[in-house]
Order: C-alpha cells, then structure tokens, then sequence
C-alpha cells in the first residue's frame, strides 16, 4: 500500500471509530451517514413535515421552503453557556468562559450519556470553503437533528466530496451535537481547541447547534489560524468593481446582526449604477485570510450559503437577499401572513396571521410577530450578487479591512488607520451596542474586538499579537478603515441613510486605497472632510454633518482611557506595541 492510500485508510478507521463510540454513548435506534444527495434530503424533508419539525410555506410564491418554530428558550447564541476548554486557562484568556477539559469532557458525558434513544444519528462530514481549495479545512458533525442536518447541508459543502477530502487528509474537526431536551439548565457549547473538538448539547438554534459555522469556523480555526500563520474572523468579503472594470476586495467585521448580510449584497444608489459601480457578494458572515506569495492577504468564505437575519430586511433594504429567498429555503422563527408567506417586522406593510410561536398575532399587543432573531438559511449561489470569484481556490486579495459597531454616539461615519499597528488597535477597541443575535439584554454597550468576543478560540492578548505579526518585511497589507452606520440625532433617528448609500463611504476608501482621496489628520485617524465623499442625493441636516463627519475631542478621550483600562485587563500578556499604540493616541488627545 502506498503512503497516502494508508494514511487514508487510517483516516478512515479513526472517523469510523470514533462514530462507533459516540454511538455506543448516545446510544441512537439508527445510524445514517449523510451524502449530502438530492435524494436524501428529500427523505429528511419529509420526515421534518410529518412530525411538525417543518411548515410547509406557500408553494406558489416560495416553493421548497419552509418554517421551523424553535423552541421559545432557544432562539439565539448563548455566550454564558459557550466554553473554551484549554489545558491552560490563560490560554482561553478573560474574553472566554473556561472549564478544565477533563471537568468539560465528563459533564458532557453524562449530558451526551442515552440522549439520542429513540432517534436517528445523523453523521455529517462537511468542508468548510470551497472543496479543492487548499485554505478550506474540513471536520464531521455528528447530531440527531435533521433540522441541523437540512441546514449543514446548505451552509456547507456537505457529503460525499466531504468525505473524500476528509480520507485524504490528516484531520478533520469532531463535532457532537445533541439537541437534548432543549431544557437550558442542559446546555452547554465546549470547545476543545488542541484536540479540534467540539461538543454541543441541549440547542438546536443556528450558532450552537450549526457547529460548522462559529463553533469550528471561527473558534476552532481561530486557534488553528494562529499556529497555521492565518486568520479567522466575523467578516463579510464583498467586491468592488469600478467604472474602469477593476475590482476591489473588501473585508469588513461587523458584530452579531450589525450589517455584514447587508453590506456584502449591497445595490449602488442609481447613479453609480449607471456609471458602472459593481457589487458583488464573496461571503456575509465569516472570512479566512492568508498571506499569498505576492505579500496581500487573500480570503475564501468557508461557508456556503447565508444564515441572515430576517427582521429589517426588505426590497428597499436588501433586494439581493429578498431575491434569493424566493425557492429552496428554510426560514426560523418567522412569523406567516393568512396566506401562508414568510413574513417579519420591516418586510412590508401586510399584517401576519400568525406568530413566531405559532399563535394568533394581536397587532395591538405590542410584540413583534417574528423574532427578533428570526432567520433564513439559503444556499449563496442563489444570490444575484454572489460573486463569480467566491468559489476561487486560492482566495480574493483583499485592498482594505473594515471594522464598524453599532454606536449611537461619539463615533464619525468613517475613518481610516495611519498604519497596520493603529489599524489593529482599532480593530481591538471596537465597541458596539449587543443585539438580539445572543440571549440577553440588547442595546448594552461592549467591547467586542474584531467582532470577535464571542468567537476567538484563545486569549485576546495573544490573538492582537497574531495579527500585528502579520505586519512583516515582504508583506502588502490592507488599508484599515472604523465606520459606524448607527449613529443616532438628539431625536432617536438613524443620521445616516445606511444600506445602498454606504457605496459612498466604500468608494472613499478605495480612492484612499489609489491615494486618490483626500482626509483630515486627527489622533484617532484619518477622516473625511465633508466634500471627499460624495453626497449627490443625500439630504443630510446640520446635526447629522456634524455628528457623521466631527471628531469630538473630549468623548475622544473618556474613550482612549476606557479603551487603556480594557486593554490592562488583559495583564502582561497584551502586547507592548498595543498598549504604545493607545497610549500614544491618548496623550496626543490630552495636548
Ligand atoms: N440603520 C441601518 N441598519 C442596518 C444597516 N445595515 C444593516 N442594518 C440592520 O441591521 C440588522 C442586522 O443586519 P445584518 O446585515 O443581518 O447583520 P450581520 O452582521 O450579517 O449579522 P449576523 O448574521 O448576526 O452576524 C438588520 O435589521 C438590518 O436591517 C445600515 O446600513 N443602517
Ligand atoms: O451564529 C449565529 O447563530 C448567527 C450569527 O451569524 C451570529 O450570531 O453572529
Ligand atoms: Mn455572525
């Protein structure tokens, strides 16, 4: 036998193995091995009807697709319930809840211990990124819901082709999924980083129960990335194509439910449609970069389809997204019109029938008919914008990383790093109000560097170390840019258009990029004076010129201390160049 027929062999006996032993601890009635085919989802789909997993939704206007009601206690993320189980505590860091693992392993054990009695285990080898691309990683969920399988399957390149890499290669992710009795006393999301091992039991809901996505695309490879010289992060990677027909790629993290989906489908306003501006949609949610031989950073989006958030989106809000939802998808958590349609708070002015939960909607309760945190799943290719190069084995070179929260005061529109040491600062001081996407209060402000507090694999410390070494001789690094499409007027409204009209803030940043723009210095960065960017058909009152596009020196510096305390919480391990970084920016803001 040679080399790589043995490794596969062996490969293959371990995957077995450990199938059999999960088996033997859950103790399923049956054992099914996904292909991913037609054929079997078909099967699957049908047994979810039979037995009230799935809705069947108005065939005429939205053929194949569905409504799963979740339920009620288990609708979003549960960070207090998310562990990072490394053999050091240090290692997960202050920004992670942590469990010994050998602690984690024999909770979960008991927990795992006869749940799947009575149920069928569904093993689901998948790959995260395109399958012939040599960024992309692959792992193998086990789980006993077809609710989990239904979306794995479109959220990734799941099955036979999975498998196949998974033969050839030396390793892949464990995943153990069980929805359990859905009762949150018993739920619990462990990582074990050093062994690439996931163990998630007691939701079914999106972020915990898809382990694909946050629990091995963002915790698990970040901590890979790390040792692997790559990074792995919360980010949407759209294309920008200008009117001389060259593009642009744009890597942008967001936190949870604060505009990734909609940034990446962006629709230019009409006129820089008609002067040839292009979007186009690479991935919405998450993004693995690596440098290239050329120096730049090139990115592939692991996943394979869109787990977006429902409420606020519409025709005027995102059209890319509405018209990708028109066949073939799974929607959670929404609420229907008497006619049976998908429908949520922001899609238009119909009044639903019936609620998230299943109810009669009373419009006069005061509640929202959809979740909140109301999903779709859907495959990307089905996105008029997704774009010709998201399938790329090597990845898009990216020109410019952006970070952005959801701030209602003190930050400007937009602004731009001086170099990749301030960027990285930027990027480890961001901070954002929370958002219905996890369990718990909303509209708290944090700090969530990178978009990344819920999904580093490690300790921040060293994570912010990771990616000022990327700063190297030979390297061409992205232009970093801060912006904030929610900032709020005195009245409570929104300042800034946001959706389409924020290609106007896009577009300054690749004139930046060309050296083609001009900005004002300030301690926190560069910003644009009002007439760099281009206003054409926006109204915008004196408050909001001000609020978007002033710099308020004073809420400047509460911040900077703020941001100082945040990073000393991290002790000796944050990095010197970071905390240089800060206190450099905070005394310039004292003078
Ligand atoms: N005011 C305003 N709201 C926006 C803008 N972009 C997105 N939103 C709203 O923010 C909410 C969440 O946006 P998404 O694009 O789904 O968020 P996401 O970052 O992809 O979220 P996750 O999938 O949770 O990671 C939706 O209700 C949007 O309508 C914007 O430019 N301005
Ligand atoms: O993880 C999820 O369930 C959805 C998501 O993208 C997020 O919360 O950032
Ligand atoms: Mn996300």
């Amino acid at each position: 036998m040679t080399d790589i027929a043995q490794n596969a062999q062996s490969q293959l006996e371990a995957l077995n193995q450990w199938v059999l032993e999960v088996a033997r601890l859950t103790r399923p009635d049956r054992i099914h091995w996904c292909d991913g085919s037609d054929a079997e989802n078909t099967q699957l789909i049908e047994a979810m009807l039979a037995d009230g997993t799935l809705i069947k939704l108005n065939d005429a206007t939205h053929p194949n697709s569905y409504l799963h009601r979740s339920h009620p206690d288990d609708v979003a993320r549960v960070e207090h319930l998310t562990f990072v189980c490394t053999s050091q505590r240090d290692d997960a860091g202050p920004n992670n809840h942590w469990m010994e693992p050998e602690i984690a392993r024999n909770q979960m054990k008991s927990l795992f211990d006869g749940c799947m009695e009575g149920r069928t285990m569904y093993v689901v080898p998948y790959c995260m990124g395109p399958i012939d691309s040599p960024l992309s990683r692959c792992g193998v969920e086990i789980t006993d819901s077809p609710y989990v399988v239904a979306n794995m399957r479109i959220m990734t390149r799941m099955g036979a082709a999975a498998l196949a890499r998974i033969e050839r290669e030396g390793s892949f992710v464990k995943g153990l999924h069980s929805t359990g009795d859905l009762n949150p006393d018993r739920r619990f999301i462990m990582h074990f980083p050093e062994d690439l091992e996931i163990q998630s039991f007691g939701s079914g809901y999106g972020g915990n129960a898809l382990l694909g996505k946050k629990c091995h695309a963002l915790r698990i490879a970040s901590h890979q990335a790390r040792s692997e010289g790559w990074l792995a992060e919360h980010m949407l990677i759209l294309g920008i194509e200008n009117p001389k027909g060259e593009t642009h790629y744009i890597a942008a993290a967001f936190p949870s439910a604060c505009g990734k989906t909609n940034l990446a489908m962006l629709i230019p306003p009409e006129g820089y449609v008609r002067d040839g501006w292009k979007i186009s949609t690479v991935g919405d949610d998450i993004c693995w970069m690596r440098p290239g031989a050329d120096g730049r950073l090139y990115a592939i989006n692991p996943e394979a389809g869109f787990f977006g958030v429902a409420p606020g989106t519409s025709e005027k809000s995102n059209p890319n997204a509405l018209a990708s939802l028109q066949r073939d998808a799974i929607f959670t958590n929404v609420a229907v019109t008497d006619d049976n349609q998908p429908w949520w708070e922001g899609l238009d002015k119909r009044v639903p029938a019936i609620d998230w939960r299943g109810n009669a909607y009373d419009c006069n309760a005061g509640k929202p008919a959809a979740h909140p945190n109301s999903r779709f799943t859907v495959s990307a290719r089905q996105c008029p914008s997704y774009s010709p190069h998201a399938e790329d084995a090597q990845g898009v070179p990216i020109s410019a990383i952006v970070f952005g929260g959801r701030r209602a005061s003190l930050v400007p529109l937009v602004f731009e790093a001086r170099d990749w040491t301030h960027g990285v600062l930027v990027g480890a001081s961001m901070g954002s109000e929370t958002t219905a996407a996890a369990t718990g209060a909303v509209g708290v402000m944090r700090r969530d560097p990178m978009a990344m507090k819920p999904f580093a694999g490690y300790n921040f410390a060293d994570y912010f170390a990771h990616w000022l070494s990327f700063d190297n001789a030979g390297a061409k690094l992205p232009k970093v840019f801060h912006v904030n499409w929610f900032r709020k007027g005195e009245g409570g409204d929104f300042l800034w258009p946001g959706f389409g009209d924020n290609m106007r803030v896009l577009e300054w940043m690749l004139k930046r990029v060309a050296g083609e723009a001009g900005s004002i210095e300030t301690p926190i960065g560069h910003l644009p004076k009002l007439d760099d960017i281009n206003l054409d058909g926006v109204t915008l009152t004196d408050e909001a010129r001000e609020k978007l596009f002033g710099y308020d020196r004073d809420g400047w510096r509460q911040e900077f201390a703020g941001i100082g305390e945040y990073l000393d919480e991290y002790g000796p391990r944050m990095p010197e160049a970071l905390k240089a970084e800060q206190e450099r920016i905070f005394s310039a803001l004292k003078d």
